[in-house]
């Protein structure tokens, strides 16, 4: 496999902010990423960096093997960048928006690609209406229809489905899939971790501008050493030798993180010996989110 993203030792400072402080990662040909981190933690700015629209304080990253910097038109080229903000020129219809974007990559017939993205993205009806008269939720799918006129090998979406409902992100979502499934890299940010659990096979975490996590999504999972155990107990109390198991406590129940299944016979007869009952247990797997707290607070 061969890196369509390579981001090494990136600092970014924004005065006496370090935003991004020494990142190295790569992203390989046909993945689907995540980069997951906390508000403030560096994804807009490392995507910026990658995108060629900030420039690293230090460190080196190529697009296709392209530098952004010094090859800057051709790492442009390889990549197809949805982001967070909407902007727009309100006065041209969407047919117009998509064309200009197109010459902009010298791009001169591209209509029948453009027809397929306004398909696929559920466009075609508004393909001749001004920017201006289209709702929030469409002018987002112009934004990722933007992002690929040109057939970019690796597509990055930064937020894509914030404030966006329900039919629209799973919309999205199959399309970029099918993209994926095409040979496209996909790159993603996002606060909804179950999108990037269900979507990524693998994952980045940053936090305050250094990476914290990097690993395919199963693995991450795994490393959770798996189980939690949710106990509501009568007396609502848990034996001092339980309390190295302690992860937490939520509506009256105490949160135990087990190494293993094998732990859950030393917990039942540990709390039988203590004559403590137990009203109500669950056994339940790590999601994503729990990997990213527990992830962030060990940080
Ligand atoms: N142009 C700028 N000038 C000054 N500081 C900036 C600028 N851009 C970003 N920062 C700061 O850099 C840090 C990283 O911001 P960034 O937008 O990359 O985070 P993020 O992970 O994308 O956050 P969010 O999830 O909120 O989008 C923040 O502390 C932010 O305030």
């Amino acid at each position: 496999m061969s890196a369509v993203i390579d981001i090494r030792q990136v600092h970014k400072a924004f005065g006496p902010i370090k935003a991004l402080d020494g990142v190295s990662l790569s992203i390989e040909q046909g993945e689907f990423f995540a980069l997951l981190g906390p508000n403030g933690a560096g994804k807009t700015t490392l995507i910026n960096i990658v995108a060629g629209l900030t420039r690293a304080t230090s460190g080196e990253v190529r697009v296709m093997g392209y530098d952004v910097v010094a090859d800057y038109r051709h790492a442009r080229r390889a990549l197809g960048v949805v982001p967070q903000e909407l902007v727009f020129d309100p006065f041209f219809t969407v047919r117009e928006t998509l064309r200009i974007q197109s010459g902009y990559f010298g791009l001169a017939h591209n209509d029948d690609w453009i027809d397929e993205v306004m398909h696929h993205l559920d466009l075609t009806d508004k393909a001749e209406r001004n920017m201006r008269a289209l709702s929030g939720g469409m002018k987002r799918r112009v934004l990722v229809a933007q992002a690929l006129v040109h057939k970019p090998p690796v597509i990055v979406l930064d937020e894509p489905t914030a404030g966006v409902d329900v039919e629209l992100r799973q919309g999205l979502w199959n399309f970029v899939k099918k993209l994926n499934r095409d040979g496209h890299t996909i790159v993603l940010t996002t606060h909804y971790l179950e999108e990037a659990e269900t979507l990524c096979s693998r994952i980045a975490m940053l936090k305050q501008g250094r990476l914290v996590a990097l690993d395919t999504t199963a693995n991450l999972l795994a490393t959770m050493s798996g189980r939690y155990l949710k106990l509501k107990l009568a007396p609502e109390q848990l034996p001092a030798s339980l309390h190295r198991f302690l992860a937490g406590e939520e509506q009256g129940r105490f949160v135990l993180a087990l190494p293993d299944y094998a732990t859950l016979e030393t917990v039942l007869a540990t709390l039988r010996e203590a004559k403590i009952q137990v009203l109500d247990m669950e056994l339940a797997q790590p999601d994503l989110e729990e990997v990213f707290v527990s992830i962030m607070n060990r940080e």
